[in-house]
C-alpha cells in the first residue's frame, strides 16, 4: 500500500465550494456547503438516505446547475463549466447506477474509455491493434482483479464485477480528481475488501472524493470524512472523530449504518 499522510492545510486546493446549494421546488437537497479537497487528499462524504450526497456529487460534476454558490476546481471558478469541460480538466466519476457497455467486452469498455470518449467503432478497432493501449487496458484490469474476464462480455460479469469495471474505466482518464458515488453498493464482502484494496493502491496523484455508504470502507479510505444531513455539511473530521461524534450517532439513530 502506497503511503500517502499529508497535512491537507499545506496541500494545494484541487476543489472548493462556497455555499454551493440546489433547490427542486421545496426541496433543499443541497444547502449552503463549503467544501475544500487539497491535492491527493482522500475525502469520503457520509449521510443517512436523502442528505444530499448525490446532488453535492452532480453539482460538482457539472450535472446539475446551482440554484446559488460557486464551484471551483483546477484553480478555475467552474459553476458554469460543462461536464465535458470539467472532464477535460481532470475530473471522473462513477454513478449510482451503470453506464457500462454491457453487449460488449470488458475489454472493448476498456479501450473506449482509453481514447477518451465513446461511440466510435473506428477508434475501437484501432485500440484492439494498438499494443500500448492493450497493455494499459489489462493492466486497469488486472488492478481491478478482472484480469481472468477480460475477453469476457460485461453483461456476464457479476454485479459486483461490473462495479469494479466503472471504476477501471474511470482510472483509464487518469484523473486528477476521482468521484465515486457508493461504489461498494451491491458487493459481496470478499467484493468489497478488494475494492478497499484498489482504492488504498490508487496513485498518489489521484485525489479522491467517495460517497459511501459502508462505514468500514467510507472511514478506512477518508483520512476526511464530511458528515451531510437535509442538505447540509453539519460536521467534517479524521475517521476517529466520526467514529466518536455523538452527533452522528444521533444523525444515524434508527438508521441502518453502524458507526463504530
Ligand atoms: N432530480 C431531483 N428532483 C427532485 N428532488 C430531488 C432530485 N434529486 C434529489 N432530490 C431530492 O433531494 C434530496 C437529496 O437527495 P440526494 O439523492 O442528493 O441524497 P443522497 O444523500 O445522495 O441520498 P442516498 O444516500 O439515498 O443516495 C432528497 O430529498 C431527494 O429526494
Amino acid at each position: 500500500m502506497a503511503a500517502r499522510r499529508r497535512d491537507p492545510a499545506h496541500a494545494g486546493r484541487i476543489l472548493s465550494t462556497r455555499a454551493l446549494t440546489r433547490h427542486f421546488g421545496g426541496v433543499h437537497a443541497v444547502s449552503d456547503v463549503d467544501l475544500d479537497v487539497g491535492t491527493g487528499e482522500r475525502v469520503s462524504v457520509i449521510g443517512p438516505n436523502g442528505a444530499g450526497k448525490s446532488t453535492l456529487f452532480n453539482l460538482v460534476a457539472g450535472e446539475f446547475r446551482p440554484s446559488g454558490g460557486r464551484v471551483e476546481m483546477f484553480g478555475a471558478d467552474m459553476t458554469r463549466a460543462s461536464i465535458q469541460q470539467r472532464a477535460h480538466r481532470g475530473l471522473a466519476r462513477t454513478f449510482q447506477t451503470s453506464k457500462l457497455f454491457t453487449s460488449m467486452t470488458v475489454a472493448d469498455n476498456l479501450y473506449l474509455a482509453l481514447c477518451g470518449r465513446p461511440g466510435s467503432v473506428r477508434r475501437l478497432r484501432d485500440a484492439r491493434r494498438d499494443h500500448e493501449r492493450i497493455g494499459r487496458a489489462r493492466g486497469l484490469a488486472e488492478r481491478a482483479g478482472l484480469g481472468a474476464e477480460f475477453g469476457v462480455e460485461v453483461g456476464e460479469l457479476s454485479h459486483g464485477q461490473q462495479r469494479q469495471l466503472e471504476l477501471a474505466m474511470a482510472l483509464a482518464a487518469q484523473p486528477a480528481l476521482l468521484m465515486l458515488d457508493e461504489p461498494a453498493a451491491g458487493l459481496s464482502p470478499s467484493e468489497r475488501g478488494q475494492l478497499t484494496t484498489v482504492l488504498r493502491e490508487l496513485s498518489a496523484g489521484v485525489t479522491l472524493l467517495l460517497i459511501e455508504h459502508d462505514m468500514d470502507i467510507a472511514l478506512v479510505i477518508g483520512e476526511r470524512v464530511v458528515v451531510m444531513s437535509d442538505g447540509a455539511k453539519v460536521l467534517e473530521g479524521s475517521p476517529s472523530e466520526i467514529r466518536s461524534s455523538e452527533l452522528v450517532r444521533r444523525i444515524y439513530l434508527g438508521g441502518t449504518l453502524d458507526v463504530r
